[in-house]
């Protein structure tokens, strides 16, 4: 079963502690609750599934732990911080945290605390009881302190081993003042380096001296970047001195030769919290360890912060620069498979006080902040690292021989989010709590797979950056130790049960296969027949031989270390193998997981989908509605404007008419009608007129052909006429003639006429029409031809006239001849042809000239010269004359204004 961890900075209580089977119960039950009665005092239970609490003494004893007879459990220390004499004022100190042992802690919660309302109502208990490997109390020592955590874990680095060392806590517990010190009051790392240094001494070798591959052990350097990184190391100790000098007002000196601290002394102002003192006095500097004869050392540095789960460089660049955006860096994994920081920038150093001058330049990059709890809060897990390689120099290779590690890391406070008022805090708070959640999941699953009876679980390194950078020490690369720093302080007691409940976990855990328990494994693969390997894990093997005895590999015979390739290649494909079953295994969890939600998914989305598409459908149509409406609206308008229109006008055309009507004789005919009915009327009867005029075009030229001819005949009978002696026959000819033609010429008129009339009417209908004026005009000029032809004809009777006077003269003449002796005159004319035209001898001159049959007919033709003009235009006028006399005044335009509308037509 998975260890249900709480968050470090952990709410809510009760829950979690109902599920948490890691307390049991010491005392007897209370009555007086439906629920079984929680003790009052809980203690760690290692026993996850209910089994009885692990103790030094049941470990060994447990089968099915076997790690634990081997291996040995990670260090927890506590370490208890004075109350401060402001808190103490505030009333803090109210005996909640109490030292039962060197190893056993009681915590009793207070009476405002979460824990303490929880207990009140049966969920919780009031009293805890937590076992560490040592509890230092408010009144240890920095000195006492660390001569008990860290001084041997520099010497095991001196040996070749890696070191983990990082404090957990609240905030404001005091982690930093544990790891780096305040004032005279040195912390462990400038210890420890102190340490290193003096056991170093006379052993170190200068960057400078190792070749370029040597330098590729702690980073990938070439001889070029080693100088660089010299001058680097240079600037930031000048840096350092600088600020140092500045901020102390007194001399700092320090002898950085290789002998370690010189007796002079280095002083800063007391008050100033990034500078410590490493007064000899203040420094137990223990003597030397063995090392092993002829190696040199070399120490470099690294210091980097984790902050908003980003890793900075704080050695990046000289901090006097201008203040630019940091750049992250990367994790990546080496060759086995451990991960490590990429491109971070390791310095060497020569000295403690180099190395001390370097973090302290360091640390001013590095992330602090002032919170409610504290005003210089770490806002960064911090990560300080000293490499040591071992060096042979008279080796061929020049090659380090091994690198150790010692890495103390101040891990950020918990803190509750909630308290933060500044938004960069609060997320701050949350990435520092995420991380060290994170952590305690990988300890509470370390821890779990550490039962081989049990199914492993996966460890979440790569959740967090923390995790990952730590991960080589929780994985047999080295061993770490925790430092859990708490306050006594009875406001912040409900997180400090929970930083405790968290260590309380990591004190069960072990630490992994070191490298000289894979020697160990190494060996124990070769003593076992191969054949009997089948199945069976490697941590089992490994478990089973334990007992052999730890040794070098490079001790063994050539033959040897060809078996134990065999062996190992076996294992590999073994593990492989496994490994591939396994990884086959997550991946078709993977896919099925993956598959359930995106199932899931697209059933969602599908449901949003419809639902944003009947959304859309109903806004549509509300659109459509509205756009309908609308359109209704405005058209209804338009109609009503365009029937307003159309009464006014009907109104209008009412009143047109009705003036029309009361002036009628003016009105033409066209005009009283509507105007669309006179232009029906007008296209109507446009071709049939112009049909009619055709035809009377027709007529008025067979008429004129008709008088061209009579003219002629005229002509000829007056030539005939001059002839003397056939004037008689020529004149009745004549006369028949005449006769004929003035017929003819009457027919003509009568046809003229009616063509007049016919044409009156169409000019009538038609009398604006440009049609019409074009007709009225080629009738005008009809009309002045044949005024003309009349004129002719009038001309022709005239001379004709004058043709019979000079015939009757010669007939007198004749007459009078025939009076005269017969012989000398034939009669022209006999008495019975007088008689037959009426005429009488006895007829005065004037008179008696005109027969008295043909007197009409010719007064008809010639009226008298003597009648009045007016009489005589009369009687000249031609029946087409006088029709185009009677149209001529045509109608005149109506005096009634028309409309505008209909005037624009019309
Ligand atoms: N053992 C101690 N003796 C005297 N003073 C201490 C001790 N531990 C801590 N302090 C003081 O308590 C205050 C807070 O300590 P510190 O800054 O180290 O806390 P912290 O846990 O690092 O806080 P944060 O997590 O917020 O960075 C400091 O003023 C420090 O000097």
């Amino acid at each position: 079963m998975a260890l249900p961890l709480s968050s470090p900075c952990g709410y809510p209580f009760e829950e979690e502690e109902e599920e948490l089977p890691v307390f049991e119960s010491t005392v007897a039950e209370n009555g007086g609750l439906s629920r079984p009665r929680l003790p009052e005092i809980s203690v760690i239970s290692p026993g996850l599934d209910g089994q009885p609490p692990l103790t030094s003494q049941n470990v060994a004893a447990k089968p099915g732990d076997r790690d634990d007879r081997n291996s040995e459990k990670v260090k927890v220390f506590l370490r208890i911080r004075p109350l401060t004499d402001s808190e103490r004022e505030k009333g803090e100190e109210q005996g909640c945290v109490m030292v039962q042992d060197e190893e056993t802690l009681l915590l009793k919660a207070p009476q405002e605390s979460q824990n303490m309302r929880a207990a009140e109502r049966g969920v919780s208990q009031s009293i805890h009881k937590f076992s560490f490997s040592k509890i230092f109390g408010p009144e240890t020592t920095q000195q006492q302190f660390y001569e008990d955590t860290m001084k041997k874990m520099v010497t095991d680095v001196l040996k070749g081993e890696n070191r983990l060392l990082y404090t957990y806590g609240v905030t404001n517990s005091g982690k930093t003042y544990t790891i780096q010190g305040s004032g005279r009051e040195t912390g462990l790392l400038p210890r420890a380096l102190v340490s290193l240094f003096r056991k170093l001494q006379g052993r170190l070798y200068g960057a400078l001296d190792l070749k370029p591959v040597m330098c590729q052990d702690v980073r990938q350097l070439s001889s070029s970047e080693i100088k660089m990184e010299e001058i680097h190391r240079d600037s930031l100790l000048k840096e350092d001195g600088n600020l140092s000098s500045r901020r102390a007002g007194t001399t700092t000196v320090w002898d950085s030769g290789i002998g370690g601290l010189s007796t002079t002394s280095f002083t800063t102002q007391p008050e100033d919290a990034n500078t410590v003192c490493l007064e000899p006095d203040s420094l137990s500097l223990s003597g030397g360890v063995d090392l092993e004869e002829g190696v040199q050392f070399s120490i470099w540095v690294s210091f980097y912060e984790i902050y908003n789960e980003f890793l900075y460089d704080l050695l990046e660049a000289s901090p006097s620069q201008q203040p630019r955006k940091r750049a992250t860096l990367r994790l990546s994994d080496d060759k086995q498979g451990n991960p490590y920081v990429k491109d971070l920038t390791w310095i060497q150093v020569r000295s403690a006080e180099e190395a001390w001058r370097i973090l302290k330049a360091g640390r001013r990059s590095q992330s602090f902040a002032s919170t409610h709890l504290n005003l210089n809060s770490s806002r960064s897990h911090s990560v300080f690292s000293v490499r040591v390689l071992h060096v042979r120099p008279e080796a061929a290779s020049g090659q380090a021989m091994h690198i150790s590690e010692l890495t103390v890391c101040d891990l950020a406070g918990s803190e509750r989010c909630k308290e933060q008022r500044n938004g960069e805090r609060m997320k701050e708070a949350n990435n520092i709590n995420t991380s060290l959640l994170t952590l305690g999941r990988c300890i509470a699953a370390l821890r779990h797979n550490q039962n081989k009876l049990r199914p492993p679980q996966v460890v979440p390194f790569r959740d967090s950056k923390l995790t990952r950078v730590l991960q080589g020490f929780f994985c047999g690369r080295g061993t770490s130790c925790m430092v859990v720093n708490i306050n006594p302080c009875a406001s912040i007691y409900d997180e400090t049960l929970q930083a405790l409940k968290f260590s309380a976990i990591a004190t069960q855990l072990v630490h992994g296969p070191s490298t000289k328990t894979r020697v160990a494994y190494i060996l124990s693969l070769l003593c076992e027949p191969a054949a009997n390997r089948d199945g069976s894990t490697v941590m089992e093997e490994e478990e089973e031989e334990s007992d052999v005895e730890d040794g070098d590999i490079t001790l063994l015979n050539m033959e040897t270390l060809l078996q134990v390739i065999d062996v190992l290649k076996r294992e590999v494909r073994r593990q492989r193998v496994e490994k591939e079953v396994l990884e086959a295994n997550v991946r078709e969890e993977v896919v099925s997981e993956v598959m359930v939600v995106m199932s899931d998914m697209r059933k969602g989305f599908n449901e949003s989908l419809e639902a944003e598409r009947a959304i859309m459908e109903e806004r549509c149509e509300d659109r459509i509605a509205n756009l309908q409406k609308h359109l209704k609206m405005f058209y209804s308008q338009q109609l009503q404007e365009r029937d307003e229109e159309i009464k006014e006008l009907s109104t209008a055309l009412e009143q047109e008419k009705r003036k029309h009507e009361s002036v009628p004789s003016t009105a033409s005919p066209v005009d009283s009608e509507g105007p669309r009915r006179s232009h029906r009327l007008m296209s109507q009867a446009e071709p049939r007129l112009h049909a009619e005029l055709d035809q009377c075009r027709a007529e008025l030229d067979q008429c004129r052909s008709q008088l061209f001819t009579k003219t002629q005949e005229l002509t000829k009978l007056k030539m005939q006429l001059e002839v003397p002696g056939s004037a008689g026959a020529i004149t009745s000819a004549a006369d028949r003639k005449l006769q004929e033609g003035q017929r003819n010429l009457q027919k003509l008129r009568l046809d003229l006429q009616r063509l007049g009339t016919d044409l009156q009417s169409g000019e009538r209908a038609c009398c604006r029409n440009t049609g019409g004026e074009r007709l009225r005009h080629t009738l005008t000029a009809a009309d002045e031809t044949l005024a003309k032809q009349n004129q002719i004809l009038m001309e022709l009777q005239n001379n004709l006239t004058l043709v019979k006077a000079d015939l009757r003269r010669k007939a007198e003449t004749l007459a009078g001849c025939a009076q005269l002796p017969p012989t000398s005159f034939a009669a022209p004319t006999t008495p019975g042809s007088c008689k037959k035209r009426g005429g009488t001898a006895t007829t005065p001159a004037g008179s008696e000239n005109h027969p008295p049959q043909k007197r009409p007919f010719f007064q008809s033709l010639f009226p008298p010269r003597k009648y009045n003009t007016r009489v005589a235009e009369e009687a000249c006028m031609t029946p087409y004359t006088r029709i185009l006399r009677s149209r001529q005044p045509s109608p005149p335009p109506s005096p009634v204004p028309t409309p505008r509308s209909l005037r624009g037509k019309y």
